[in-house]
């Protein structure tokens, strides 16, 4: 379904040093991969791979492909990628605290009604319809979680990237979001997840390391 051959990237540090991130970095999600973990020490890249597989990071050496397609190079054509396949749920979720569910979820959307229609759809699934008009101040981390998976979820993508989708929540409440992946999962979602949790990764069909600039496969 994706894949990434022969990724290198270089950036430059605070001190102006260039530093190899990637080199010579191989990734591939098969149709039958429902889910992917990235794990890696902090700092070793895994919020930047995913940057890069959402298209918002076209600086890079390398091929990504998308059913058998090079993707093309342009922030415009990578937008288009984004918009019809890829959904991102960020670490910080990046909620508007002040609007409402329902305002965050359907956000920079033009067409009023259908946005309307596709938000509610999409908070239905997280089981936050309930929610809609609450201000996103007034949720628990939990919710907010689910409220940003909405986001995520909106265009029905094929792929969701999530970046420490649980790092700020609880146990129990970890054990709801992945109970939700299951689900989405179910529903055709594909996942990579970036994280540092041994319940998320055991819980995803495969784990990879980014270790030394490159991604390796685990057991
Ligand atoms: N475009 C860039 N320019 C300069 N530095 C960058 C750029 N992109 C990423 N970095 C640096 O690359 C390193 C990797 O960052 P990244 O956030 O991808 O790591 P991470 O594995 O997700 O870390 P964590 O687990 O702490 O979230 C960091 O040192 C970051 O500051």
């Amino acid at each position: 379904m994706i894949q990434l051959t022969s990724i290198t990237k270089v950036i430059r540090e605070p001190n102006g040093h260039p530093r190899t991130l990637f080199a010579d970095l191989h990734f591939r999600l098969g149709d039958q991969d429902r889910s992917v973990a990235i794990l890696g020490r902090s700092g070793s890249g895994k919020s930047s791979l995913l940057r890069l597989l959402a298209g918002l990071d076209t600086a890079y050496r390398g091929e990504y492909l998308a059913d058998g397609m090079l993707l093309p190079r342009s922030a415009a054509g990578m937008a288009r990628h984004r918009a019809a396949a890829v959904g991102i749920i960020t670490q910080r979720y990046d909620l508007l605290p002040e609007r409402t569910v329902l305002q965050n979820v359907r956000l920079g959307r033009a067409d009023k009604q259908a946005a309307t229609e596709e938000a509610l759809r999409s908070l239905e699934l997280v089981r936050l319809r309930g929610l809609a008009a609450t201000r996103v101040r007034h949720l628990s981390g939990g919710e907010a979680q689910r409220v940003a998976i909405a986001r995520a979820l909106v265009k029905r993508p094929r792929l969701v990237l999530a970046d420490e989708p649980t790092g700020a929540l609880d146990a129990s409440t970890e054990g709801e979001v992945l109970e939700l992946f299951a689900r989405l999962q179910d529903l055709g979602h594909r996942f990579v997840i970036a994280t540092h949790s041994p319940t998320i990764a055991a819980s995803c069909d495969r784990r990879l390391l980014l270790q030394d600039n490159a991604l390796a496969e685990l057991p």
